[in-house]
């Protein structure tokens, strides 16, 4: 049975179909997290199980696990794996640099440490992730439950030394409790509004003790396929211009999507 996708789901699943271009045998990859790394699993679960893709997967959370082990993608630990060839995952943020902020699914940390084990990180998103300026998303920064008032309130005062336009932070909240990361951490979420200077934020945030690890993924994908809605698919690599892909023909990608929903 096939389906018409909503334009922002169509754009998602466009950017994951052009990802698996980048997938060849015998890869080792790193799984991310999110709506649109779930359309890659989907996509990368259907050339296994179709044409023998033989690669091997470690997710990067406990959402990812589950829904790989469901569709059947064989997965492994980071220590085992050691290092990764490619990596694909999603992002909330990313500007014309590819500096990302992530974590708005609260992976954050499990995402970077199998990013920066891989020799290439790719980002797949839709057009709206992109801008020019990054901090309208609200940047996660995973924190130590511990004291975690007092790591809030100095990460707030600290930001007064930096070029961003706001300062309040929010505690996420699932539920109406803390949200508990996969590495039992709490998230604050900075409303920054605009980050000026990326790397001076990530090094001023990460210097505070009970701050585990931040959102802002600097120097490490080296390239990206945004999806469009209107059907086409950039990518886009570091000093490099856009490359426009057409999209499948139409019957191609409904005989797709019908495949994955079997
Ligand atoms: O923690 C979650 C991840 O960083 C996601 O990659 C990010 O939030 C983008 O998710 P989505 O593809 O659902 O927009």
């Amino acid at each position: 049975m096939s389906r018409e996708l909503s334009p922002p789901d169509r754009a998602k699943f466009l950017a994951a179909r052009q990802a698996l271009t980048f997938v060849e045998d015998g890869m080792r990859l790193g799984l991310g997290t999110g709506s649109t790394a779930a359309w890659f699993h989907r996509l990368l679960a259907e050339r296994i199980h179709r044409e023998g893709l033989n690669v091997i997967g470690v997710p990067t959370s406990s959402r990812t696990r589950d829904l790989c082990n469901a569709l059947g993608v064989p997965l492994t630990t980071l220590d085992d794996a050691g290092w990764l060839d490619l990596t694909i995952d999603g992002a909330d943020e990313l500007d014309e640099s590819l500096t990302l902020i992530k974590g708005g699914g609260g992976a954050l940390l499990l995402e970077k440490i199998v990013a920066t084990a891989s020799d290439r990180m790719l980002v797949i998103a839709d057009g709206a992730k992109r801008v020019k300026t990054l901090g309208a998303f609200p940047l996660p920064v995973e924190i130590v439950p511990f004291g975690w008032k007092t790591t809030k309130a100095i990460v707030e005062e600290a930001l007064a030394d930096l070029d961003v336009d706001g300062r309040n932070s929010t505690l996420r909240l699932h539920n109406s409790e803390p949200f508990v990361t996969d590495e039992g951490h709490f998230i604050i979420d900075l409303h920054l509004g605009r980050i000026g200077d990326a790397t001076a934020l990530a090094h001023l945030l990460t210097d505070i003790p009970g701050v585990v690890e931040t959102g802002l993924f600097i120097g490490i994908a080296q390239a990206a396929v945004i999806g469009e809605p209107g059907g086409t698919v950039i990518r886009m690599t570091l000093h490099e211009e856009d490359r426009v892909i057409a999209p499948p023909a139409p019957e191609e990608e409904q005989d797709l999507i019908g495949r994955l929903e079997d």
